[in-house]
């Protein structure tokens, strides 16, 4: 059974007088051990669903699903503390701007302390709880690379850079140890070697202490280097969904192709100053969203069948849709 199960995941945002689909029948799973990405280009819905996991959604929002649960337990029937403990305890998120979630009346290092779950404190003494929080404060933030705990976690949020700010919020996530990390552009905006401590990070804690993560970036290199799987997903619909060395040696649909084509680590033959190849246009805006399959308009495969939606296919663990899927005479 997997840890995260999201089964027809449907979001519905009111804009301009009008209902539309966010998301429209997303699936996504994440089994205990699993490290997987999820993809697609800006605006096609990715912050949502963490959104939708987490239970940070607007009131107005419109969610349903067919299944949304956590190891077996429905998140959407689930009362709210057991859901707001859920998400303290088993499940952590980096959402994608550390400022905005960080409180700017305490310093860092009293969040950082707050946050950790009274069950993980050592002492029976109130000096001895206070010292072993401080203890854990300190060896957390110089995990996650930050070298002058006494000066940071003195500071308060406006004090500190966007980097620090980064690497901080990830060491509130884990200071939990939690089950499941979701990190949405974790790394976005910081320079290689501090992408890549961060990244070797993340897996360690993958290796040695099984933690699940679902990866949330642009950067395919990064995501082929650590990821298991990956989900892909254009204009809030899941077009494909596998294993990351499957989708990446074959992938069935057009826009996963396109996706991976488009970056430049992936392309060995390429000649020098040659133009990397892209599909036409771009995302559609959510008030113009084309009916069926929602990269129709863009796609070199596009066929009149393409305005009914495709079906979810599936093989072995490769899930798909498309009306029209690349390499099928090869399987
Ligand atoms: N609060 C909101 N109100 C109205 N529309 C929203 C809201 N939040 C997101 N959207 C719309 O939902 C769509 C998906 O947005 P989302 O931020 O989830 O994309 P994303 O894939 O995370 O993009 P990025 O990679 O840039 O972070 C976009 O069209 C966006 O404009």
């Amino acid at each position: 059974m997997p840890m995260l199960d999201i089964k027809n995941l449907t979001l519905e945002i009111e804009t301009g007088g009008t209902r539309v689909k966010a998301l429209d029948k997303v699936n996504l799973t994440i089994n205990s051990g699993e490290i997987r990405a999820l993809v697609g280009e800006s605006g096609s819905g990715k912050s949502l669903i963490v959104s939708a996991i987490s239970g940070a959604l607007p009131q107005k929002f419109h969610l349903t699903a067919d299944r949304m649960s956590w190891k077996g337990k429905s998140l959407l029937s689930m009362p709210t503390e057991e859901r707001r403990q859920l998400m303290r305890r088993d499940i952590a998120v980096v959402f994608q701007n550390p400022g905005s979630a960080l409180d700017p009346s305490a310093t860092l290092g009293e969040q950082l302390e707050e946050s950790i779950p009274d069950e993980l404190v050592e002492g029976k003494w109130f000096w001895q709880r206070r010292q072993s929080r401080r203890k854990s404060a300190i060896s957390t933030v110089h995990k996650v690379g930050i070298k002058h705990h006494r000066h940071y976690l003195s500071a308060y949020p406006h004090q500190i850079p966007t980097d620090i700010s980064q690497k901080f919020m990830l060491a509130m996530a884990l200071i939990s140890q939690p089950k499941l990390l979701i990190a949405d552009d974790p790394t976005r905006g910081m320079e290689t070697t501090t992408k890549t401590q961060v990244l070797k990070l993340l897996t360690r804690l993958n290796q040695t202490k099984s933690l699940s993560i679902l990866f949330i970036s642009h950067d395919l290199l990064a995501i082929s280097s650590m990821c298991h799987s990956m989900t892909v997903l254009y204009c809030g619909q899941t077009v494909e969904s596998g294993r990351m060395k499957m989708l990446r040696k074959r992938p069935l649909h057009p826009y996963t192709k396109a996706l991976l084509d488009s970056a430049p680590s992936f392309q060995n033959d390429l000649p020098p100053k040659s133009l990397l190849p892209t599909l036409d246009g771009t995302i559609p805006s959510l008030k113009h969203v084309p009916i069926g399959c929602r990269l129709g308009p863009r796609c070199p495969r596009a066929q009149r069948d393409c305005v009914i939606t495709p079906a979810v296919r599936r093989i072995h663990d490769h899930t798909y849709s498309c009306h029209f899927p690349l390499h099928m005479e090869k399987l």
